[in-house]
């Protein structure tokens, strides 16, 4: 929360400029409260990109805590609400490859945050997660950048062509976090909600850093955030 002792004290001022100054106060909060993160998710086509993020914002949430809408166009995009962070999630559409060669340089721009999926019944999606992540770093992606690795699907048991074991040694040796999840099976719903809560988590971190370096530059505009009550963090 901004200090507004500075603006409000002096007990001389009138109603109305205090009330530009609550104005003011509110203002500056509402940008914090609406800071945009932009989250992707890669992962090559059939992997359950698209049920991965449908299973997490039409999942039947029972607190209203997370809003989320989607668009369509031009690319799929969900809007998440955490706490008082909103976060943007943006995904391929329909695995188009053309349309998604001419997105590319616009899908990685300004990303907050990476989803790489694969399919656990399928090696050769594993296999081509060397390719993303890739393409990812040629995009300039910075390594700060929080990433998480998914393996979905694994409600199919019968067909898991990739072992929890390998996965777990590839998200490692990457530095990524390993969610096994499956968007169909709702017993493990929670595994997909783990993921976003995860990174909205990570980013919050990153947010509080920010204010923080905002305090040390700024004497007059005092921007910092309480100790944080509950840790509500799944990793
Ligand atoms: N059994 C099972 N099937 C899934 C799961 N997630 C997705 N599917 C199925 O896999 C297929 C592809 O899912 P999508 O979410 O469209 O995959 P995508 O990665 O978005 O694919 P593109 O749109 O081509 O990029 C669909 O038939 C889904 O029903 C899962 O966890 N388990």
């Amino acid at each position: 929360m901004m200090e507004r002792k500075s603006v409000l004290n002096g007990g001389s001022q009138n109603s109305h400029a205090k009330d530009r100054a609550v104005d003011l106060d509110s203002s500056i909060d509402q940008c914090i409260q609406t800071r945009i993160f932009k989250i992707i998710v890669i992962g090559d086509s059939n992997v359950g990109n698209s049920c991965i993020n449908f299973c997490f914002c039409g999942g039947g949430r029972e607190d209203n805590t997370i809003i989320c809408y989607m668009t369509n166009f031009p690319l799929d995009t969900l809007e998440i609400e955490i706490d008082d962070l909103k976060i943007v999630q943006v995904w391929d559409t329909a695995g188009q490859e053309r349309f998604r060669k001419s997105m590319v340089e616009h899908y990685y721009r300004n990303v907050h945050a990476v989803v790489f999926v694969y399919d656990v019944t399928k090696m050769a999606s594993f296999d081509n997660l060397k390719m993303w992540i890739q393409e990812c770093n040629g995009h300039s992606v910075s390594p700060l950048v929080p990433k998480v690795l998914v393996g979905n699907k694994c409600d199919l048991i019968d067909h898991i062509q990739v072992p929890s074991n390998m996965a777990l040694k590839f998200a490692d040796a990457h530095n990524m976090l390993l969610f096994e999840t499956s968007a169909k099976d709702p017993k493990e719903s929670q595994n997909v909600e783990s993921i976003f809560m995860c990174l909205a988590c990570k980013l919050k971190a990153q947010k509080s850093l920010q204010y923080r370096d905002v305090e040390k530059q700024e004497g007059k505009v005092k921007l910092s955030q309480g100790p944080s009550t509950k840790n509500s963090c799944p990793c």
